[in-house]
């Protein structure tokens, strides 16, 4: 039989190895999300209540997996066993209003806000947007920031297979909608939402949706969708001066622009247009990022396919500075067909080089101070 006073600082051993279980999609510690309902340890045999957040939780097994692996861990539990239940409506009401820090149901990146936001728009498509986005943002969560990803590309959402979770759904905990993690990155998309095509049957959902619904949407990515305390907040828009442009004009406009744009000189006309147009709905356009830039050849040439000069252009136009040059690049190409990002796959690739270095420029960027509560005192 064994005494209270030698299970209680087992238990208690247990509990902190459990603190380092983290659920993978809240990516907080399960003791911290109350999803450990308790924990008994008798002749060394620890049993653990494990309390999940929905039904159906796609991480499930990870979590029990975890939680047996951290129970075992501890010196003197001989064995362990682990009853899975799911929270009460209650529990999970209590706990989406803890993680939301009893902050009221409002959009997250308001004008208090201490997440940097940078939206990533260019004048076409086909440009490298979303590429680049991705990798930024992989490239940003590398350096140890905390990154969310809203892929706003409503007609061409391609952030999913980039970072190689197409088909991921992110899971609901009450009325939150917590984002699918990809290479430390918190990823939301518009994809997402739409119905899943039959296994092996490929995706043409094609989306045909009006302003106010494209509007509602960007605005439920920034409410409902659980993001935690961000360093940084990326977006990829749809080319062009459209309807998600405005809408993101309107609901972030600390937001900070980046162009894409090619070395093709013709392509800086339609890409000022989209700078312009960031402008006009109040936003700050920092710069200019040119990509397909020029490719090193063996020999020592340099491929120019796009030619050259289109960022320089672009960038007197708008009267901002080029950020990046990002060359052609066949690992980059490939990363982004295959989900993994070159900027961890190939790092020392010079597109990699390039979008490394862009990240950290933004890094260490002030926050944009449009539409920003400024705390101001003014002497008598
Ligand atoms: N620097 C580069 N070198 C080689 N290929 C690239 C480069 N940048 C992007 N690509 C490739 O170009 C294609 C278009 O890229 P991407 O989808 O990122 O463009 P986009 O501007 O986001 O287009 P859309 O807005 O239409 O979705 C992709 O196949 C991508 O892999």
């Amino acid at each position: 039989m064994t005494s209270r006073s030698v299970t209680e600082p087992l238990e208690a051993a247990v509990l902190t190895a459990l603190s380092r279980v983290i659920d993978p999609e809240i990516r907080r510690p399960v003791t911290e999300l109350d999803m450990i309902g308790g924990v008994t340890v008798a002749d060394g045999a620890a049993h653990v209540d494990l309390k999940l957040t929905i039904v159906g939780c796609p991480a499930a097994d990870r979590i029990e997996r975890d939680v047996r692996a951290a129970a075992a861990s501890v010196d003197g539990v001989t064995a362990v066993s682990v009853d899975v239940s799911v929270m009460t409506r209650e529990e999970r009401d209590a706990l989406t209003a803890r993680l939301r820090g009893g902050r009221p149901r409002e959009h997250q990146f308001g004008p208090d806000s201490l997440t940097k936001v940078f939206a990533v728009t260019s004048g076409k498509g086909g440009v490298g947007k979303s590429t680049l986005t991705a990798n930024l943002a992989v490239s940003l969560a590398a350096k140890g920031l905390a990154v969310g990803l809203v892929d706003a590309d409503v007609f061409g959402f391609s952030i999913p297979g980039i970072l190689g979770i197409e088909g991921a759904v992110p899971t609901r905990v009450g009325e939150l909608i917590l984002p699918p993690v990809a290479h430390g990155v918190k990823v939301v998309s518009i994809g997402m939402f739409l119905p899943q095509p039959a296994p092996g049957a490929p995706r043409n959902t094609a989306v045909s949706w009006r302003g106010p619904m494209l509007h509602r949407t960007v605005q439920q990515f920034l409410t409902d969708v659980w993001f935690g305390d961000l360093d940084v907040l990326l977006l990829d828009l749809p080319p062009g001066t459209g309807d998600v442009a405005i809408s993101v004009g309107q609901l972030l406009p600390q937001a900070q622009v980046l162009v894409v744009t090619t070395p093709q000189t013709a392509a800086a006309e339609v890409a000022e247009r989209s700078g312009i147009a960031a402008r006009q709905t109040g936003q700050t356009v920092i710069g200019v990022v040119e990509n397909m830039a020029g490719l090193p050849q063996a020999d020592g040439t340099v491929l120019e396919l796009f030619g050259s000069g289109g960022g320089e252009e672009l960038a007197r136009r708008l009267d901002v500075p080029v950020l990046a040059s990002v060359p052609l690049s066949v690992d980059l190409r490939r990363g982004g067909d295959t989900g993994a990002p070159v900027v961890l796959t190939t790092p020392d690739d010079p597109a990699a080089v390039a979008i490394d270095a862009l990240a950290d420029t933004l890094a260490t960027r002030a926050r944009g101070l449009a539409g920003r509560h400024l705390a101001m005192r003014i002497n008598p």
